[in-house]
This record gives structure tokens, C-alpha cells and sequence, in this order.
């Protein structure tokens, strides 16, 4: 049982999420297979609490570079570290973290999220690899009971079938399976992307309040609701490099 403890506090802890920097150092990614790097000596550093923005042009890289943070995908080289998250194995929390520690930290959601869920009803998402023992079921029903109020889906039965609820539901809730995990850094892939007028600004006002919680980088070029929220920002140019821009932008 200790075993059991010891694991699960070391994968997701429910003491206060630490304060989490996002830092890239010096990425490069060049898969094999490609001409040229997918990501060329990509430096960016979002601090605690804040929201980052990566916006550019299509196939620019920018969901590469999130995979890469999330753990999903090895640099070619570089660093990337989530300073003051706790690191696995004992690493100090400054440490650069290898890619499974990362993916243990990160919560990404990807582009049109709900064309990925995997169940048929919001408590089988959110319990879709969730280790199914007691202790740990419980303590899903505990970040469960913090989560869907703070998306506003505390009033949806939790065996409603996924496929009934709007697309701005269903945005949320891809956003609490995320969050069950309370990763110390959220990394958002087009998060308005496909939505209504009145689901982006919900979604917007939910992110607005996240932001407070947790570190969250976004990958958009769609940025109308989003502008009041983000702190720092970048433009991907061709060939994967990053400029950091003036933020907010200058009005001409
Ligand atoms: N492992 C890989 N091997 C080869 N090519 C890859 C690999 N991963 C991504 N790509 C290619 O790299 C390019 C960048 O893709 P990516 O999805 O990161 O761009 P993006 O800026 O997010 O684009 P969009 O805004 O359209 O989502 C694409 O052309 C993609 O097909």
C-alpha cells in the first residue's frame, strides 16, 4: 500500500501545485527522414503562472515544439526543463527532466480534442488509464470534485454520453481530463480552435482562471479572445525558429 502511495504522490501530488517555469534551452529537432530540422535552436521561457503564446504560420512547427515539452517526442538537442516541478528520481527540481518525467508533469490538449476521446461517457474519460485501484480511484474522485466545478461542468451527470454535450462542453472536458493529472504545466494546441462565439469566450474565461493555477503555453493563431490573457509571446517563422515579439502588440 505504501508502494502504492509513494507512487502515485510521485506521479501527480495533491499537495498545491508547485509554481512551474517553463524553460527551452537551445532546441533543435530534426527527425530523421527530413531535409531540414523541424525545430532550429528554439530558446523560450515562460514564467510561473503565466501564459505563453506561440503563434505563426501553418506547418511553422509550433505542435512539434508542444509535443517536444510535453515528453511525447526526444529533442535532437537542447534542454527543456519545468523548473520548481518536482523532477522524478529524486532530481533536484531544477534539473533538465528526461521526456517520461516531463510527460508526468505536462498536461497537453490537443487540437480538436474531443475528436480524440477515447470513452463513451466523462467518468470513463476521465478514468480511461487511471490506475484502477481503491486508493487511487478515490483520490480521482477527490481532483474530480475540484475540477468540473472551476470548468463548470459540475452540473453534467457524469454518465451523460459525451457525444450529447456542445462543442464547448466537450472542449471542457477534454480540459478536465488534463487537469485530473494537475500537471504543473498545461500546453494548449488552437484551444478556441473550431468553436462558437459564445464557447470561445467561455473557454477564454476558463483559461483566464487556469492561468492562475497552473503555467500554460498555447499554441494559436487565432488570437482575439486570447490577447488580454497572454503574458509573453513568440512568432514561429519558417524553418522552426522563434522570435520573441513585443507583448501586448503595438496598436498601428
Ligand atoms: N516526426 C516527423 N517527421 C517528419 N515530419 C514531421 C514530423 N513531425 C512533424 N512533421 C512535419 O513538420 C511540420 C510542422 O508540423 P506542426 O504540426 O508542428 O506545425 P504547426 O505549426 O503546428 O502547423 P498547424 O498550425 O497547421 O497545426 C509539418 O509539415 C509536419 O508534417
Amino acid at each position: 500500500m505504501q508502494a502504492i502511495q509513494a507512487q502515485l504522490q510521485q506521479q501527480a501530488p495533491d499537495n498545491e501545485p508547485p509554481s512551474t517555469e517553463i524553460n527551452v534551452q537551445n532546441l533543435c529537432y530534426h527527425p530523421a527522414g527530413t531535409e531540414a530540422p523541424l525545430l532550429s535552436d528554439v530558446t523560450l521561457r515562460v514564467p510561473p503562472k503565466q501564459m505563453g503564446l506561440v503563434y505563426g504560420r501553418s506547418g511553422a512547427g509550433k505542435t512539434t515544439l508542444l509535443q517536444l515539452i510535453a515528453g511525447l517526442t526526444q529533442p535532437t538537442s537542447g534542454s527543456i526543463t519545468l523548473v520548481g516541478a518536482p523532477g522524478g528520481n529524486g532530481a533536484a527540481p531544477s534539473a533538465v527532466m528526461t521526456s517520461s518525467e516531463r510527460l508526468a508533469r505536462t498536461g497537453l490538449v490537443f487540437q480538436f480534442p474531443e475528436r480524440h476521446f477515447l470513452a463513451a461517457t466523462l467518468q470513463q474519460e476521465l478514468a480511461f488509464a487511471w490506475p484502477q485501484d481503491m486508493l487511487s480511484l478515490q483520490q480521482l474522485s477527490c481532483r474530480a470534485g475540484v475540477v468540473l466545478p472551476a470548468l463548470g461542468l459540475d452540473h453534467i451527470p457524469l454518465d451523460t454520453p459525451l457525444r450529447q454535450l456542445s462543442d464547448g462542453y466537450k472542449r471542457r472536458c477534454a480540459l478536465a481530463v488534463a487537469l485530473v493529472r494537475r500537471p504543473s504545466v498545461l500546453l494548449l494546441d488552437e484551444p478556441l480552435a473550431g468553436l462558437d462565439w459564445q464557447s470561445r469566450a467561455d473557454i477564454a474565461s476558463v483559461l483566464g482562471k487556469l492561468k492562475q493555477e497552473c503555467t500554460v503555453l498555447v499554441v494559436s493563431h487565432d488570437l482575439r479572445e486570447l490577447e488580454p490573457l497572454i503574458d509573453v509571446a513568440w512568432e514561429m517563422e519558417p524553418g522552426g525558429r522563434l522570435k520573441p515579439v513585443q507583448w501586448p502588440p503595438t496598436k498601428e
